[in-house]
């Protein structure tokens, strides 16, 4: 195995946790829609011409806003105008796709998103990185949490993203309802003939004390699982034991992955994820294959015990409003 170094941004608080992690997620989310991770700047022709030094990327900007105003000044330039519209539909029609898992993440993500004002919940496409095989209003469920904890609390006027939970009619058929989240996967990434695996826009993940990210838990078949982009688990050997789980490549594929994790109580897995990769626990794993994309959320404790990482500070990266 290489040594990968991931990016690893320790907070002494929970407080400290969530509002980085919605920062990287609005960032995350402005990259996917605009391009750009803070979006007023990039909507700013003044400011964007004040990120570009060179002579030649003033003078291009200079020419596409010249440009527009010609194509929506007196109309003579149709098909530059006709152009403008398609791009500008294009942009409209852009999504945020994100895959959640559950447990304390959903807390996290309720403390760092719900307080913003940027946070576009309309242009996201919500998908879940595993879900337990439970009723959604069991406690167990995230789907049913991440519902009652987050999204049902967003403010009316803030809009409501697109969730796609798995089919609460298949809870006794672990196999038939990770073929048919895959196909609900299929259906919002292109069809799999175009695409070999859906790349995401951001996947978060917690871990749990026995190393298990998703519902892929240490030493699981579903581990070595390489074509299926969802594959069902019996017998989890935590909490409730039938579950489904996005795999392996596809997590490894998304554009960027977030692990938050925090307490004492994962100090000893994380310390073994980060220096016995040999084990190959599934966050190592990940780690491992993913390695450039993904970063890490984690509060002082959840990381007491490890010797000879370097902690980063965070750099917020969207203005705020
Ligand atoms: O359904 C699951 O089991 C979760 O998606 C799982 O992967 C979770 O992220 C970890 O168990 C960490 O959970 P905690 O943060 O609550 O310890």
């Amino acid at each position: 195995m290489t040594t990968a170094v991931p990016l690893i941004y320790s907070f002494p608080e929970f407080s400290g946790v969530a509002e980085a992690v919605a920062d990287h997620i609005v960032a995350a989310q402005n990259h996917a829609l605009y391009g750009d991770y803070n979006r007023k700047k990039s909507l700013s022709d003044t400011n964007i011409a004040s990120q570009f030094s060179g002579a030649a990327e003033s003078m291009r900007l200079t020419k596409s806003v010249s440009e527009h105003h010609s194509a929506s000044g007196n109309g003579t330039n149709t098909s530059s105008s006709s152009r403008e519209q398609r791009k500008k539909k294009k942009e409209e029609n852009r999504r945020f796709r994100i895959g959640l898992s559950g447990g304390s993440l959903i807390n996290v993500l309720r403390e760092g998103l719900l307080k913003r004002q940027d946070v576009e919940w309309s242009k996201w496409d919500v998908y879940f990185a595993d879900e337990r095989l439970v009723p959604f209003d069991s406690p167990e469920s995230n789907y049913g949490k991440a519902k009652s904890q987050i999204f049902d609390n967003i403010p009316p006027e803030k809009g409501y993203p697109n969730i796609f939970p798995i089919e609460e009619n298949l809870l006794n058929d672990p196999q038939e309802c990770a073929d048919t989240y895959e196909k609900t996967l299929i259906k919002g990434f292109a069809s799999k003939d175009s695409v070999k695996l859906p790349m995401f826009d951001l996947i978060l993940l917690g871990c749990a004390p026995d190393g298990h990210v998703a519902s892929l838990f240490p030493n699981h078949e579903t581990l070595r699982e390489s074509y299926a982009w969802c594959a069902p688990v019996l017998n989890a050997p935590s909490g409730p034991p039938t579950r489904i789980t996005l795999t392996v490549p596809v997590i490894c594929h998304s554009h960027r992955v977030m692990f938050v994790v925090e307490g004492a109580t994962k100090a000893p897995v994380i310390s073994t994820i980060m220096e016995r990769p040999d084990k190959g626990l599934p966050a190592s794993i990940i780690n491992e294959k993913a390695a450039g994309r993904i970063a890490w959320f984690v509060d002082d404790d959840a990381v007491k015990d490890v010797v000879g990482i370097t902690k980063k500070r965070y750099k917020f990266l969207v203005h705020s409003e």
